[in-house]
């Protein structure tokens, strides 16, 4: 069972699915984007980059209708994700796209598979089938060894391992991530990013990762440099380190 409602008819893959026409926002004084552009297609894996206070995590919460431009457009599909409410917004948050942090921000209290199985459990479905759909992620993310294992049993990899196994379980559109790899060592790192860009790939879920470290955008398909709130130098495409 796939809990999610799908809110768009999902464009081919290949075909545009999420865009960014014109974006601007300020935070009081501070201009943090100044005119975005571009377009993501179905499928695709992105790499957010720029230095730091650039405006990559205000893009990334623009696009995933956290924040609303003051002007400019996001669309998702046919929806134009900045034009709907705050009420709309959050449940096409949850119905179609997936989070990942620096932090995997796990509920320290529940084992690994009970962190992964909240999400089925708040849309209404038994504790024994959210189980079993959680412990069949944590296999894909290849961390099934640890289930049972408490947040603070696990290394950092596992730990974040099992986030992007919680983001991915009720099979979002569109996985964004905000520096995973940020809090790990480059070997750890790699080892997440292979696993997670695997994992995306066999699931065709677009994946868009804010990140500074190149090393870490080398495993996505394509990188978007933001500069001062604006992108600068167009794109870079290039084959992903692995698919
Ligand atoms: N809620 C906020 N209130 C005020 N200013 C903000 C807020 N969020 C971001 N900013 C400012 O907007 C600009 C862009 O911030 P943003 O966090 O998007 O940058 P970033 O590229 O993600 O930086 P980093 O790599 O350091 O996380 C910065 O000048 C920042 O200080």
């Amino acid at each position: 069972m796939n809990v999610s409602s799908t809110t768009i008819s999902e464009p081919a893959f290949g075909e545009t699915l999420l865009s960014a026409q014109g974006l601007h926002l300020s935070f009081g004084l501070t201009h943090a984007l100044r005119g975005i552009d571009f377009e993501i297609a179905h499928g695709e894996r992105v790499a957010i980059m720029g230095p730091s206070g650039s405006g990559k995590s205000t893009l990334l919460h623009v696009l995933a209708g956290v924040l609303t431009p003051d002007e400019g457009e996001v669309r998702y599909g046919k929806t134009v994700v900045s034009g709907l409410g705050e009420a709309d917004r959050a449940r096409l948050r949850l119905s179609d796209f997936g989070f990942v942090f620096q932090f995997g921000q796990l509920i320290p209290d529940l084992s690994a598979i009970d962190n992964v199985s909240i999400p089925l459990l708040l849309a209404g479905m038994s504790r024994k089938r959210a189980l079993g759909q959680a412990r069949a992620w944590l296999d894909q993310l290849r961390v099934a060894d640890h289930a049972s294992k408490l947040p603070t049993q696990l290394s950092g990899g596992q730990a974040q391992c099992v986030a992007i196994a919680r983001a991915l379980v009720t099979a979002p559109k569109v996985l964004f991530a905000d520096e995973p790899t940020g809090a790990l060592d480059s070997l750890v790192a790699e080892s997440v990013m292979e696993t997670l860009t695997d994992v995306t790939h066999a699931n065709r879920t677009t994946l868009v990762i804010v990140t500074h470290d190149a090393r870490t955008a080398s495993y996505t398909d394509r990188e978007i440099v933001v500069r001062d709130g604006r992108v600068s130098s167009g794109y870079t495409d290039r084959q992903p380190a692995r698919r």
